[in-house]
């Protein structure tokens, strides 16, 4: 069973749909720590859950999630394109109120504000939630995915609605821990570090990136819920933990932060990133391993 955010017609379900093998079950929760609770517990062998949007960011919730609780680790990635559809009840009356995930609204700002100037905006848990209370009559439109009409019966107002064309969201398909996707060469690794409150904290850590050739991809920072000022930083690279350098960089995390959590190395879903230079530092291992054993200098 693969656990993934829902209600059923969430862009979540889309991508869980593209992880699932053709047998496997799935399974909607409301929020996204009760479907990582239940992967957590065994009762599903993994969960699908949103964690970035390339126009409003990161989901706090999902990395809130994903550092607080039992260990998960992703195992693949999804990018999908987000469009939305606004939906209504059929021949329901004028819009007064419109519903989304934040996420979904953020990415609506200006069509609402030129589509439907009078309506107040009202958050909900996801888009489908937004479109299920719509169709229950406690708000009168919804701002969802395309595959929603399909799942709740209600008239379609407009498609194709997004500020930002080719706006995309990433999900990551987690597990308890276990064996590792076997590295591919376009890879990316995460994990999380919190910071000593300390000078130059986090450039020690960038600098172990930096000098091991290792690319970037995403850094974000999230308060740890203890004292003000102390921070979490989600780090996603370019690499596999299987690769010497990769290793080497997380092992030199560790030192500077030892309460450093793995969150997974996975295959990426979209081609790119700097890979350059591996073998430079494959050949280097195997020299040192040479030396160890008394075979080289
Ligand atoms: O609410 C949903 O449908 C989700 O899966 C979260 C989300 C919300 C907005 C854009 C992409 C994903």
């Amino acid at each position: 069973m693969l656990a993934y955010f829902g209600p059923q017609g969430t862009f979540t379900e889309q991508a869980a749909r593209g992880f699932a093998s053709p047998q496997q079950e799935l399974v909607p929760f409301d929020t996204v720590p009760a479907a990582l609770a239940a992967t957590r517990r065994g009762e599903t062998q993994s969960a699908c859950v949103p964690v970035e949007n390339s126009v409003e960011g990161a989901v706090p919730a999902t990395m809130d999630a994903l550092t607080e609780g039992e260990p998960l680790v992703a195992v693949a990635e999804a990018v999908l394109p987000v469009r939305f559809s606004v939906l209504v009840r059929p021949g329901g009356g004028p819009v007064r109120t419109v519903a989304s995930h934040p996420h979904a609204l953020a990415q609506v700002r200006h069509w609402l504000a030129e589509h439907l100037p009078e309506a107040d905006v009202v958050a909900t848990t996801s888009t489908a939630a937004a479109a299920r209370s719509v169709l229950g009559g406690e708000f009168d439109a919804a701002v969802s995915a395309p595959v929603a009409v399909r799942h709740y019966p209600l008239e379609v107002l407009a498609t194709d609605v997004a500020d930002v064309r080719d706006a995309k969201t990433r999900f990551l398909l987690v597990r308890p821990p276990g064996e590792l996707p076997e590295p591919t060469g376009h890879d990316r690794t995460s994990v999380v570090c919190t910071a000593a409150d300390k000078v130059g904290a986090l450039s020690e850590l960038l600098a172990e990136l930096a000098l091991r050739g290792i690319n970037l991809t995403r850094i974000e920072s999230r308060p740890t819920k203890g004292r003000l000022g102390e921070y979490r930083f989600y780090i996603d690279l370019d690499g596999h933990v299987a690769e010497p350098r990769v290793g080497d960089a997380l092992a030199a995390l560790h030192r500077h932060c030892p309460q450093t959590r793995f969150l997974g190395s996975y295959p990426k879903a979209e081609p790119g990133g700097v890979v350059a230079g591996n073998e430079e530092f494959v050949a280097a291992a195997e020299w040192v391993e040479t030396v160890r054993r008394g075979h080289g200098a």
